[in-house]
Parts: C-alpha cells; sequence; structure tokens
C-alpha cells in the first residue's frame, strides 16, 4: 500500500522482527522537506481499541550508541518491550534529533554541558529554544495506521498537550521508565525543573 497527501507518503512496510518481538515498521516521508519517518506496530486492534503508542524523538547517541548522558535509549528499549507485554501498541520514531536541532548541534550542546550549562542553557547559548519539536506528522501516521484513541507513554505532558492540541484522543498518559544513571541526573533533574516533565518524587532523594 502507498498513498500521500499534499503533507506526507505512507511509502511501505516490512516484516521487523527484533530482541523484544516480531514488529512491522512502517515508512513515511514528509513531502515538504524529505524527511523520512518510521512506525514500528506490533499485534492488531480494532477500529474502537485504545492502542498504546510512544513517540519517540529520534537521539542517535542513545537509542544507537548505548549514551547514558540522557534517557533515551533506555526508553525506546522499555517502550517496545511494553508494548510486546501489553499485546498491541505502536512505536512512532520520529527524526527530530535533537530536540529539532540535529545531531552535530547536539553535540555542540553537549560540549557546553560539559563546561557547566544545563540542556536548556545550552541550546539558548547556540541560539535555539529548549524544545523545536513537532509532532504534526503523528496525526497523519495515527490515521494511516487506523488508531483513534491511544494511552500514551510519556513523562512529558507537553507531550500529551501537543497532541490534544491537534485532535489526538490520548486517554491516559503513563510514566516510561527514565533510566536514571549517575550520567544523566543533573539532565533530568533539569528537565523536571525547566521544561515540566513529571517523574517519581523520589527519583532524586539521596542520589
Ligand atoms: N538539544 C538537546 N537535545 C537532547 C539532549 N539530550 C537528549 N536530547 C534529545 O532529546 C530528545 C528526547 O526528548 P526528551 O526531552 O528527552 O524527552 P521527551 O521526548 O520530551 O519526553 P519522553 O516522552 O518522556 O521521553 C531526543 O531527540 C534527544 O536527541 C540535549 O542535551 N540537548
Amino acid at each position: 500500500m502507498s498513498h500521500a497527501t499534499n503533507q506526507f507518503e505512507y511509502v511501505s512496510s516490512a516484516m521487523l522482527p527484533t530482541r523484544f518481538g516480531q514488529f512491522t515498521i512502517h515508512g513515511f516521508v514528509e513531502t515538504s522537506s524529505q524527511q523520512e519517518h518510521v512506525a514500528l506496530s506490533y499485534g492488531e486492534w480494532q477500529a474502537d481499541d485504545v492502542v498504546p503508542i510512544r513517540i519517540h524523538s529520534e537521539c542517535l547517541t542513545g537509542d544507537a550508541l548505548f549514551s547514558t548522558r540522557c534517557d533515551c535509549g533506555f526508553q525506546l528499549e522499555k517502550a517496545l518491550q511494553n508494548i510486546v507485554e501489553q499485546g498491541k501498541g505502536v512505536l512512532l520514531y520520529l527524526r527530530q534529533e535533537g530536540r529539532g536541532i540535529g545531531l552535530l548541534n547536539k553535540i555542540r550542546a553537549y560540549k557546553l554541558q560539559d563546561s557547566g550549562m544545563d540542556t536548556v542553557e545550552a541550546n539558548e547559548h547556540l541560539g535555539f529554544d529548549a524544545d523545536l519539536r513537532d509532532y504534526g506528522i503523528c496525526k497523519l501516521m495515527l490515521e494511516t495506521l487506523k488508531i483513534d484513541k491511544v494511552a500514551l507513554m510519556t513523562n512529558n505532558p507537553k507531550k500529551r498537550k501537543a497532541l490534544e492540541n491537534m485532535g489526538i484522543n490520548v486517554v491516559s498518559r503513563t510514566p516510561i521508565d527514565h533510566g536514571l544513571t549517575l550520567d544523566n541526573r543533573n539532565y533530568l533533574r533539569t528537565k523536571t525543573e525547566k521544561m515540566g516533565h513529571q517523574f517519581d518524587p523520589h527519583l532524586f532523594k539521596d542520589k
């Protein structure tokens, strides 16, 4: 199947066996920017079902290179495990590296954080807002996958709000394991204090 709107094209899908289970990978391209995104689906659902979903923003360092500077790799793994445990679900993997500033700017931001700035200050120093992501394509991806109601896995209430503002029916938000390490403790603290993320209040106690 392949179909296009004036905003994006659903290109193709194929089986994707993973360490966690048998997924199907679906390819999408935004026609204006040619940005490519993928969705991984697992199991089956009816039109009225609430489907567990994770919207994951690309983090090459955390997702593929095992970085513990952030919680991205931990969350990606946990999301796929959760979906398999629940018997169905979808991971939308959006190519919005570095909250939208791109990989090389993220490395610049890391260098600034190495010399004392937090993640928000580093973005600002480089001339960017803290978060440049746009979730517009999610609505089109969910429509293509025939999902009307979602149970969203995220610690970021602003992500829920962004989806609801686009008319997506977010039935619930469940937190997702953040993989606290000594390396990402300050990063997670900044996300809580400056970006509105909601973690377990005991997370930073005695650390
Ligand atoms: N600019 C910048 N981006 C980062 C940094 N660390 C991780 N990222 C990016 O942050 C994005 C993930 O966003 P987060 O703020 O960690 O989490 P979220 O997606 O808002 O919320 P969750 O759904 O709970 O994961 C990925 O695109 C990462 O590449 C950093 O220090 N600076």
